[in-house]
């Protein structure tokens, strides 16, 4: 069993607490997590604060670039390291992390990279009384110290998306990672260390949340900003944290995400993706879909279609390449999920498939498993179809009218993402048009292009990242007038 250390001004730092991790495949001890107190996170805040003035502050724009290409670079060396890592801490098959999770990894680190070396800021020219004129332009200089609170979902996927740009913009970051996935982010210390980035730019502290690591780092006074990534209800907390020293925020948060099916969709495109957005990394995603509605006149073949496919779903280990289907991430929201399967059949959901627990083989029988599941002929107003599960279900529904779906589909207060499916070109453009959410796929999902916005409104989120708009956030924006 390995030792997971914090990571701190550059060293793995133990302490006297621990944690322990299992993996969710099947519940055996795979690491000892060395539980940060408040010393640690004050360390950790103190190491950040003096990088922004030592080397790492003193760097120019086209050092900081070459810097986080060289942390891409080492994460794609390391590969199969973090791959080994990510997997062990969530159960997700290695066909999907190996896809996803790692190499998004480096590419946080590369978009932002090239985003920070070619990003203009504004210059106006005024006139004056006096006739001699001023000039008007602006600079970004870092916040400083970023709080970096980070889910259990995608742990390298979604840290490095607030560690690339934090550091791209000449901030330094103090990580706290989910407890349920801790190795990536103290991997990600040693690759810190190997391409020479300053100590004290990158700092990880582990724990839990309130009254712990989590909170330690949101309520100190030496963080200038927090980006969270997580729960809807523990965003809010950390809001209000934050409000104490007016410290900004920026909020990626929980959905209830619909797709819409129209009945002139590419029928075998729009079951790939619907597949994806339910069952991908066993529902964990916050893009994903858990409510799905069909136009009528192509429900019951839609239905059938998605029970045809989740029955095909093999659930197994991650190195298996076979593997469609991993476990949850712990017992604990093992228990969440299977309580809605209960909660749905007592609501008198028809159990298109699954519904439970599977029976796996002895080996992996105290795994976090769980049935791939479909409901049909439940309404609007069941918990079902307005809480978010975070498991590998959905509840499909039909629909009758483009203008029924949309009032259906934004009748939630979520509003992170929706996907569209059908070959009219205008009805996609006004209907995605009229959907209440940041981010809308047409005949896609999860299609990412780093440049573009992202980010949840309504209760899914506050702010926006990606490509410039994460500027707004990791940056400081002067203007400086200067009278000719
Ligand atoms: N919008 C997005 O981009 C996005 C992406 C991934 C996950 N999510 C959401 O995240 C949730 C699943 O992740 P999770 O279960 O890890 O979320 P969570 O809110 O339980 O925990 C997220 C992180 O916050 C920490 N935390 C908890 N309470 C805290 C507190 N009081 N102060 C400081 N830190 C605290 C946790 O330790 C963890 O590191 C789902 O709701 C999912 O929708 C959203
Ligand atoms: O589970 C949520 C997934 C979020 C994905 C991103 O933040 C991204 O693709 O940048």
């Amino acid at each position: 069993m390995k030792d997971v250390h914090n990571f701190i001004n550059g060293e793995f730092v133990a302490t006297e607490r621990f944690f322990d991790k299992r993996t969710p495949v099947d519940n055996s001890l795979i690491a000892r997590v060395h539980e940060a107190g408040k010393a640690e996170v004050d360390a950790a805040v103190a190491a950040a604060r003096a990088a922004l003035h030592g080397p790492w502050g003193r760097m120019t724009v086209a050092e900081r670039v070459d810097l986080l290409n060289a942390v891409a670079d080492g994460i794609n060396r390391r590969f199969d390291d973090f791959l080994q890592a990510e997997c062990a801490d969530t159960g997700k098959p290695r066909s999907l992390a190996s896809h996803i999770d790692i190499p998004r990894g480096a590419a946080n680190f590369k978009i932002f990279a090239d985003v920070i070396k070619s990003v203009p800021t504004e210059f106006f020219e005024m006139a004056t009384p006096d006739g001699l004129g001023a000039l008007n332009y602006s600079l970004r200089r870092p916040v400083g110290v970023v709080g970096v609170i980070c889910p259990w979902n995608l742990p390298l996927l979604l840290m490095t998306w607030k560690v690339g740009p934090a550091l791209a913009c000449g901030n330094t970051v103090v990580v706290k990672p989910s407890e349920e996935t801790p190795q990536t982010a103290t991997l990600l210390g040693e690759v810190m260390n190997e391409v020479g980035m300053p100590k004290g730019v990158y700092n990880v502290v582990h724990g839990f949340g309130p009254d712990s690591a989590g909170e330690f780092v949101t309520s100190h006074p030496g963080v200038n900003a927090i980006t969270f990534t997580g729960e809807t209800r523990t965003g809010s907390v950390i809001m209000k944290t934050a409000a104490e020293g007016a410290r900004p925020v920026s909020l990626e948060m929980g959905g209830k995400n619909p797709a819409i099916v129209f009945a002139d969709c590419d029928f075998d495109k729009a079951i790939e993706g619907t597949m994806r957005s339910v069952f991908a990394n066993c529902g964990q995603v916050c893009l994903g879909t858990e409510r799905v509605y069909v136009e009528r006149p192509i429900f019951e073949r839609f239905v059938e279609a998605m029970k045809k496919g989740a029955e095909g779903l093999r659930l197994g280990r991650p190195e298996d390449p076979q593997t469609g289907l991993g476990p949850l991430i712990s017992q604990e929201h093992r228990d969440k999920v299977l309580s809605y399967y209960a909660r749905a059949t007592e609501l008198g959901a028809t159990v298109v498939t699954g519904g439970g627990a599977p029976d796996m083989p002895a080996e992996l029988a105290e795994g976090a498993w769980v049935q791939p599941t479909l409901w049909t002929g439940l309404d609007d107003s069941s918990p079902i179809a307005r809480e978010e599960i975070f498991g590998p279900c959905a509840l499909i529904q039909p629909f009758d009218a483009e203008d029924e779906v949309i009032r259906r589909a934004n009748d939630t207060e979520y509003g992170l993402a929706c996907s569209i499916w059908t070959e009219n070109l205008a009805r996609a453009h006004r209907v995605a048009g009229q959907i209440e959410a940041g981010l809308v796929w047409v005949n896609s999902w999860f299609l990412r292009d780093l440049r573009t916005p992202f980010g949840g409104a309504k209760q899914s989120g506050i702010g926006r990242e990606g490509g410039v708009h994460s500027l707004e956030f990791y940056t400081e924006l002067k203007n400086i007038c200067i009278k000719l």
